[in-house]
């Protein structure tokens, strides 16, 4: 009877705990805590990182919250945005992988969100309609990512931030700007997220060339908008050669790969899915650079002396501290060459743009 009535008991606790699960939870956090010793991870979850997505409901943010739950050197993923999270959060969390997933929602709940997180991933804030470039997006972007990056500032100084949001040639510098007055910046930490040049470059040239895109490496340098967006064609891997057409054709689409997508989408955004892929791809090299692995190098638009602008995108080793080391452009041909120009003279003028938005 006794047996009964202990097993009795813990039945009746595993029921409680089923009860309060059921009951809509006032917060994410109370719903994680019903979990089994599972404050940090889930149950049987390898230790991994501790990951945010500021702008999670998104056309963006949604997807790359499910790419990074799926990450299996994610433990835990937070999801923020101003709206929606609950539903996000529910959503996710009910897939069976490792991470624990917690929601926060609205301006009170950022620095909870942010708290203790090694990675910070930014898709917040307002896409482009057609007829829009991105630099229209700097007035209400601007504003968002400087707020965010005050609350990484204030409560995960040390995390690496992959900077999206657009104008990311005017983003990166804003974010810097912050860092610097809040005494937190850390040039290895921060990197603009230009991933997505590197994955539409790699995809049209395949089509080219006739190859796979998955063994096409294109290096894409400058920054992400417009001709400073500079693929590196004599530099493409497999070794290959071109046709002057095929520059042509390949480095205006490349170039306005962007625009393509905001057109087909007719006013109902930009590209998010490819862009969820690129970003996830982009966080994991990150995770695995922090994880230690050796080798690993990804075009990013960073903090850089490999021109005399303050930042340019170019090839990057990451590492344990984030960026360690900013690879040289290597050679440029001709057409390259008069492209880096016309690409210093706009990415010159978005980076003073972000820098003084703070300053002013
Ligand atoms: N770097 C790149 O290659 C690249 C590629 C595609 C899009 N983008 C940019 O990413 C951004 C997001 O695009 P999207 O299609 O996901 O837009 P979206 O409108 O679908 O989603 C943006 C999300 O940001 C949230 N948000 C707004 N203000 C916020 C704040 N203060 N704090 C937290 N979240 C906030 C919104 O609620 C929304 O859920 C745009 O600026 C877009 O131009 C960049
Ligand atoms: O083009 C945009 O506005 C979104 C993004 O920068 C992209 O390259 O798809």
């Amino acid at each position: 009877m006794e047996q009964g009535g202990s097993s009795g008991s813990a039945a009746a606790r595993r029921m409680g705990r089923l009860a309060s699960h059921l009951r809509p939870p006032t917060s994410q956090m109370e719903e994680v805590s019903i979990l089994r010793g599972s404050n940090c991870r889930a149950k049987g979850a390898a230790p991994g990182f501790k990951v945010a997505v500021l702008g999670a409901s998104g056309g963006i943010g949604q997807p790359l919250s499910l790419l990074m739950k799926m990450n299996p050197l994610v433990s835990v993923l937070h999801l923020y945005d101003v709206v929606n999270t609950p539903g996000v959060t529910a959503d996710i969390s009910h897939m069976n992988t490792g991470a624990v997933v917690r929601g926060f929602l609205g301006q009170p709940q950022l620095e909870n969100g942010l708290t203790g997180m090694d990675l910070v991933i930014i898709p917040a804030g307002i896409p482009r309609k057609p007829g829009m470039t991105r630099d229209d997006l700097f007035n209400i972007n601007a504003g968002i990512v400087r707020t965010l990056c005050e609350g990484i500032a204030k409560c995960c100084p040390n995390a690496i931030v992959n900077v999206i949001s657009n104008p990311v040639n005017s983003t990166v510098p804003i974010a810097a700007e912050v860092f610097k007055k809040a005494g937190t910046y850390d040039p290895k930490r921060l990197l603009g997220v230009t991933t997505l040049d590197v994955v539409r470059a790699n995809t049209f040239v395949g089509e080219v060339l006739g190859l796979d895109p998955r063994d096409v490496n294109v290096p894409v340098v400058g920054g992400h908008a417009g001709v400073t967006i500079l693929p590196l064609l004599s530099q493409v891997n497999p070794p290959c050669s071109f046709t002057p057409e095929e520059i042509s054709y390949l480095t205006s689409r490349i170039q306005n790969g962007g625009t393509e997508v905001v057109e087909a989408k007719a006013g109902a955004g930009s590209a998010t899915l490819s862009m969820a892929y690129a970003a996830a791809k982009f966080a994991d090299a990150c995770l695995r650079g922090l994880h230690g692995d050796a080798g690993i190098v990804e075009c990013s638009y960073v903090d850089s002396q490999v021109t005399e602008l303050p930042f340019f995108a170019s090839k990057v080793r990451l590492g344990r501290s984030g960026i360690e080391e900013i690879l040289p452009l290597g050679p440029l041909n001709e057409f390259e060459r008069a492209g880096l120009e016309k690409a210093k003279k706009e990415l010159s003028e978005s980076i003073q743009k972000g820098v003084s938005f703070i300053n002013k």
